[in-house]
């Protein structure tokens, strides 16, 4: 498939001189029309000590976690003095898409909100209707198809469209797993990690590709066809191996396995735990272990204790030489893929037919969801972006 880059890097004529021209092509493939903001929308979670217990009463309203994992998960944050990296790197995100949006004469301004912490999306969605926004492309943190990443975030806009007269129009972007702004670094992470080792024996390492781990049903409902999330992890997964083949001349031995598992142990959770597969690879005659979080665009909680901390000293008690890929991050790549994404749908919108980047096996993903894909485990609820 191609994966050539679509925008103004491609076209922008190097060199010509002529300050009008460029000015021109910048502000063709600056056009955001239909759109008048931007909206980041992600998880939340605490900053400090006080916030956690209710930010983890907020995540896990009604949905059956045991008490106990809420213990544990708690003491993870408190571990980190209450407070989760994850506010930051949206913070560190929001600032790096004003550079780049001014660098490339997007005048769109951005907004945040959250799920499960301040700011929460009600609140974002009044100040965006006071200052007269009157439709926005909403960015999610979530690369991948799932209940958790997709609908649940559709069902939260809606529901805080809902509480909020003269709320924006809101669009949500596509999922990205496979456009080229999220694999390349992911790919770059990765050979950077396996840099770390020695040369001798660099090539029995083991990539190790992490993402969160969900129900085995949440799964099976995921897509329009089911099994998306798996679906779209795997190809993403082989993407990547397929570009460090290129890169270093070795196709390295590799896995999609999965980390945070919650949820009662009699219901089953997708498989191998990390933690379950470094044994394995201990017991198969140990390995070098490149760890690639790719299931998260930051170094979430998830990846800082369940990665960084758990699984790290898993390796080390097995002897496993180990190293843990960056995430995407602010990587400028990432940062250029969400406004080529704002740029593709705003497009769309118009009724143009924009070029869609995307890697690998499978399309660019769908724009609107189908009304049964990634259905709610518990009960149905409106949800924003989809058909019909
Ligand atoms: C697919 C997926 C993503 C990726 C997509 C996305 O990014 O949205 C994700 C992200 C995140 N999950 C996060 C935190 C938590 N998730 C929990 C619980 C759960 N996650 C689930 C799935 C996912 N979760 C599921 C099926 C549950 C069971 C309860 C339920 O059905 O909803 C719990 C409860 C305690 C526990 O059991 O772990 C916590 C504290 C944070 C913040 C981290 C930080 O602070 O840096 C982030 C980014
Ligand atoms: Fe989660």
């Amino acid at each position: 498939m191609d994966n050539t880059p679509q925008g103004s890097q491609m076209t922008r004529p190097v060199g010509l001189g002529t300050g009008s021209a460029l000015t021109r092509l910048s502000a063709m493939h600056s056009d955001s029309t239909p759109y008048d903001a931007l909206l980041l929308v992600s998880f939340g979670g605490p900053e400090k000590p006080e916030d956690v217990v209710p930010f983890l009463e907020n995540v896990t309203r009604g949905r059956g976690i045991p008490p106990e994992r809420l213990v544990e998960v708690g003491q993870h944050y408190f571990g980190f003095g209450g407070r989760s990296p994850i506010n930051d790197q949206n913070r560190a995100l929001i600032e790096a898409l004003q550079a780049d949006f001014a660098a490339a004469g997007l005048e769109l301004p951005i907004y945040w909100g959250n799920r499960n912490w301040e700011p929460y999306l009600a609140e974002t969605l009044q100040q965006m209707a006071d200052d007269g926004i009157k439709r926005a492309a909403c960015f999610v943190t979530s690369a991948y198809s799932s209940y958790s990443g997709c609908r649940q975030y559709r069902e939260d806009l809606a529901r805080a469209v809902d509480a909020v007269p003269g709320a924006p129009e809101l669009d949500r972007l596509r999922a990205y797993f496979n456009h080229p702004g999220f694999i390349e670094p992911v790919v770059d992470a990765t050979l950077a990690a396996l840099a770390t080792f020695d040369p001798s024996t660099r090539e029995q390492t083991r990539l190790v590709f992490v993402t969160h781990s969900i129900p085995d049903s949440m799964n099976a409902g995921s897509g329009p066809e089911g099994g998306a999330y798996v679906a779209q992890h795997t190809s993403a997964m082989d993407e990547v191996v397929e570009r460090v083949r290129a890169e270093t001349g070795h196709r390295y031995l590799h896995d999609l396995v999965f980390c945070s598992r919650s949820g009662p142990p009699q219901v089953p959770w997708l498989e191998p735990d990390v933690n379950d597969y470094l044994e394995e690879v201990a017991a198969a005659g140990s390995a070098p272990v490149v760890v690639i979080p790719f299931g998260f665009i930051s170094d979430h909680m998830e990846v800082i204790y369940d990665l960084d901390t758990e699984a790290a000293a898993t390796a080390e008690r097995l002897g496993l030489p180990f190293a843990r890929a960056a995430t995407a991050g602010i990587d400028p790549r990432f940062v250029a893929m969400v406004r080529e994404l704002v740029l593709e749908r705003a497009a769309t919108v118009r009724g143009e037919e924009p070029r869609k980047s995307a890697v690998g096996s499978l399309p660019a993903c769908w724009d609107l969801c189908r009304p049964d894909c990634c259905p709610n485990p518990r009960a149905p609820q409106p949800a924003l972006g989809q058909l019909g």
